[in-house]
């Protein structure tokens, strides 16, 4: 059975909150999906799904340090992320506060790695972003993009 991974990092739990919420729309799309904070994240697990989905806060208009650590550990693997379905995610405080930025640069890494990126034309293009705390209309961006990201996967590995 193809398999997801969200992975995330977070302080204060809004980049969590839409962890679990994609996390839950990629099962319900009928990926076998993991939701991981990042400090318990290996690069060993990235080859273990399809699909691999990162949320960060935005800090300065970029990923968390934490998040991009793991990015640069995953030189390690090298070359054996080419083909898999990537997507990001992130939230911030302020509108244009550089969420999109953020998700830019999570996206132009997994790029990097060979991956495969969908965007979207109604919902949030990049990827879900949030102010704060996810608000319905955050969590239904997170939702759409989970469904999508699952529909995308299954439909190129089984
Ligand atoms: C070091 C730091 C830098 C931040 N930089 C930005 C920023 O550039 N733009 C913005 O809108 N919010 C910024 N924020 C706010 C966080 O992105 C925001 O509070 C986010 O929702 C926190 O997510 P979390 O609850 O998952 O930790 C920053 C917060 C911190 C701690």
């Amino acid at each position: 059975m193809a398999k997801g991974l969200v992975i995330y990092y977070s302080r204060s739990g809004n980049t969590k909150a839409m962890a679990e919420a994609i996390t839950e729309a990629m099962n319900q799309g009928g990926l076998d999906t993991e939701c991981k904070a990042v400090a318990e994240t290996t690069p060993d697990d990235l080859l273990g799904a399809e699909a691999v989905v990162i949320g960060s806060p935005t800090y300065y208009g970029q990923m968390a340090s934490e998040i991009k650590k793991l990015i640069d550990d995953s030189v390690s693997k090298h070359g054996k992320l080419d083909g898999k379905v990537g997507a990001a995610f992130s939230s911030s405080v302020n509108t244009g506060g550089g969420n999109e930025t953020t998700i830019s640069g999570i996206l132009d890494c997994l790029l990097v790695h060979g991956m495969i990126i969908q965007g979207d034309p109604q919902g949030d293009h990049y990827g879900p972003v949030s102010l704060g705390r996810p608000d319905e209309r955050a969590l239904k961006q997170c939702r759409r993009r989970g469904e999508r990201v699952a529909k995308l996967t299954l439909q190129l590995f089984t």
